[in-house]
Formats: structure tokens, C-alpha cells, sequence
């Protein structure tokens, strides 16, 4: 399948609008070839392995697959990303990949970097394909606003909050999935039930704040009011989390996976100096939520 085949090559964190241009370009390329239209990517991102503590990821790797699944490629690539595979040269990467097998079109970022150390450049792949027929496409990077659109970029707008911003990049809203696991009991008796994520460091790219946002639980859409972060008022006791009331929904779902599409930040988390101000300002927000975020439509 790979040997001729329009190749898109990248991590793809996000798949953003940058990222469906790139892959575009591969499906053009696929048709005016008559060829397969192909993503290639890593089974995990490489900075799993060289930056973890640093690493906030805008998707899972799962979700990352089945959303670049879903971009109009015949078929995704996902390659084995582990240690002794990051440590070929330029030139072994890439005998590695396509020596027995090679595209007919390889479509990459003018940015991307490949090999140990991340040694390898465009002009290395331009070197590399032209004697053996692939051609190499190294396309600018597509701008908003005369940015380029990055992952980094998205990562640095939803640490501020500013979700409709890092929204319109990704082209659908920023999403977050997670297990209900049991919190400290007490949104019982404030008169809101809040379902608590337990969510790995690594996939918390959103700041902390109050959002109102939409749940999906047991495959319904409903709309919710999140905070993320440590809540201020019980800092002592309580830890980073993410937690969700879902609105006009009644039940038990401790245990259960549930995805969280952010729509809007509505305010910073406060400390508050009395229950009855929590509970006041949280019931607003969750007024708020129910009366303005459009229905769920994605
Ligand atoms: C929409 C919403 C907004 C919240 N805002 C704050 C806040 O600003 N400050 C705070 O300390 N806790 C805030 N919380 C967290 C509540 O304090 C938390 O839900 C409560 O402590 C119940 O925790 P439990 O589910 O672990 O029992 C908020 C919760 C929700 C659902
Ligand atoms: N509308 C709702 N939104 C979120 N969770 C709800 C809702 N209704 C019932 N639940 C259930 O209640 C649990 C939360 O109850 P709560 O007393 O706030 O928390 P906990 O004991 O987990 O701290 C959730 O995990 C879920 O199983």
C-alpha cells in the first residue's frame, strides 16, 4: 500500500486545521495519482519519550488515530515509536521506512525534523527521495491571523483558557476524556453532583478555570459546567481534578468513561469564603450553562 502511495507524514497532536491542510495536499496529490492517500504517523507522540514532564497532549493517542482516520485518507500508518527506532540517523529512518517500499509523494510540514537526535531535514528527505522517485512536498505552514498553526500554539490558548480561540484551530472542541472516580462527597450536600475525572497530568492542556461545556455519558450529549484545577476553597484536602456537573442528568455513573467538549471559559476558580457563595456563584454558572451553550451538534 505504501509503495507509491500520497503520503502525509507527522505526529498530527490535534489533528488541527494545520494538520487537515497537510493531509489535503496528500489526498490532491492521491487523486491526481491515482494513487492511495495515505497519514503516516507514530503509535505515541515522540516527546512520550523525550519530554514527558513537559508534555501536554491535545488528544490521546487513540483518539489521534480515529480522528485522522476520519480525515479522508485511505488508510493511517501508525508506526512503532520506541527508543531504538528514534535512534537511527537521518538517511536509517529512512531506509528504515520506505527503503523496500517508498511513496510516490511524501507531504510534510516545511518544519519537520526526523532521525536521533531530530537531525533530519526537509532538505535530507529531498536528497534521499529524489533518486529513488519519491517526490518531496514540504508545504509552509498554514497561518490564522499570520500565525502558523501549531499544536504549541493551540497548547498555549487553552493554558490561558481561551477555548473558542483554540477551538476554531482544531476545527471542533477541545475535548478531554476520563473515568468517573469518587470525589470528597460534597457536592452532594451543596446541591450540585459533580462527576470527578481523574485526569493524567500529560492530557490536562486546559487551564484551570470554570467552563461551560457539553458531556458525553453512555453515548447522550448533555450539557455540563466543569471547573479544572485545584479547587481553591478546599485546597488543602482536595487535588488537581477536573469536575463535571451534567445538566438534567440524574444516576450513578462512578467508574464510567466520559468525554468532556469544552465550549467556553467562564471565569477564573475562586476561593470562596463561605459554602453559601460557592453555592450561589456554582448554581449561576450552571444557570448560565443551561440557558446560553447551544446544544450539543458535532
Ligand atoms: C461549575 C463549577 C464551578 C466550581 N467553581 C469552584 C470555585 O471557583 N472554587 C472552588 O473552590 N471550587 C469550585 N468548584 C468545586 C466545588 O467546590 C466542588 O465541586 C465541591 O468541592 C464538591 O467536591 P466533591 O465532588 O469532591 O465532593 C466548582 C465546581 C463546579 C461544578
Ligand atoms: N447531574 C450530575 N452530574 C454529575 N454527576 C452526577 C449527576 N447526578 C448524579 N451524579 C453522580 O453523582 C456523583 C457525584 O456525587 P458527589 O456527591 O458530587 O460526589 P463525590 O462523592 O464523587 O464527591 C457522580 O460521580 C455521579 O455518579
Amino acid at each position: 500500500m505504501l509503495e507509491g502511495a500520497s503520503c502525509a507524514f507527522g505526529v498530527f497532536d490535534g489533528v488541527h486545521e494545520g494538520h487537515q491542510y497537510l493531509i489535503a495536499k496528500a489526498v490532491e496529490g492521491a487523486l491526481a495519482a491515482g494513487a492511495p492517500a495515505l497519514a503516516i504517523t507514530f503509535d505515541r507522540d515522540p516527546d512520550e519519550l523525550f519530554a514527558a514532564g513537559r508534555l501536554k497532549k491535545l488528544m490521546t493517542n487513540q483518539v489521534r488515530l480515529e480522528t485522522l482516520a476520519a480525515t479522508g485518507v485511505d488508510a493511517v500508518l501508525s508506526i512503532p515509536f520506541t527508543a531504538d527506532f528514534a535512534a537511527n540517523s537521518p538517511d536509517e529512518f529512512l531506509e528504515l521506512l520506505f527503503g523496500r517500499h517508498t511513496p510516490g509523494q511524501l507531504h510534510v510540514g516545511a518544519d519537520f525534523r526526523f532521525g536521533a537526535k531530530a537531525q533530519g531535514t526537509v532538505e535530507q528527505l529531498l536528497q534521499w527521495g529524489g533518486p529513488r522517485g519519491m517526490e518531496v512536498a514540504a508545504h509552509e505552514l498554514l497561518a490564522e491571523g499570520a500565525v502558523p498553526v501549531t499544536a504549541t500554539r493551540i497548547r498555549r490558548l487553552l493554558e490561558e483558557g481561551r477555548v473558542q480561540e483554540a477551538n476554531a484551530l482544531l476545527t471542533r472542541p477541545y475535548s478531554l476524556q476520563g473515568t468517573v472516580v469518587e470525589g470528597r462527597g460534597e457536592g452532594r450536600e451543596f446541591g450540585f453532583r459533580t462527576a470527578n475525572l481523574q485526569v493524567p497530568v500529560q492530557m490536562l492542556a486546559i487551564g484551570p478555570g470554570v467552563y461551560g461545556a457539553w458531556a458525553t455519558v453512555e453515548g447522550r450529549p448533555y450539557r455540563a459546567a466543569v471547573a479544572v484545577g485545584v479547587p481553591p476553597t478546599f485546597a488543602e484536602e482536595a487535588a488537581a481534578n477536573v469536575e463535571v456537573h451534567l445538566i438534567g442528568f440524574e444516576g450513578d455513573i462512578y467508574g464510567q468513561p466520559i468525554s468532556v467538549q469544552f465550549a467556553e471559559w467562564l471565569r477564573p476558580m475562586r476561593k470562596f469564603s463561605s459554602v453559601e457563595e460557592l453555592k450561589a456563584t456554582v448554581l449561576g454558572n450552571i444557570a448560565y450553562v443551561r440557558d446560553e451553550i447551544p446544544p450539543f451538534s458535532f
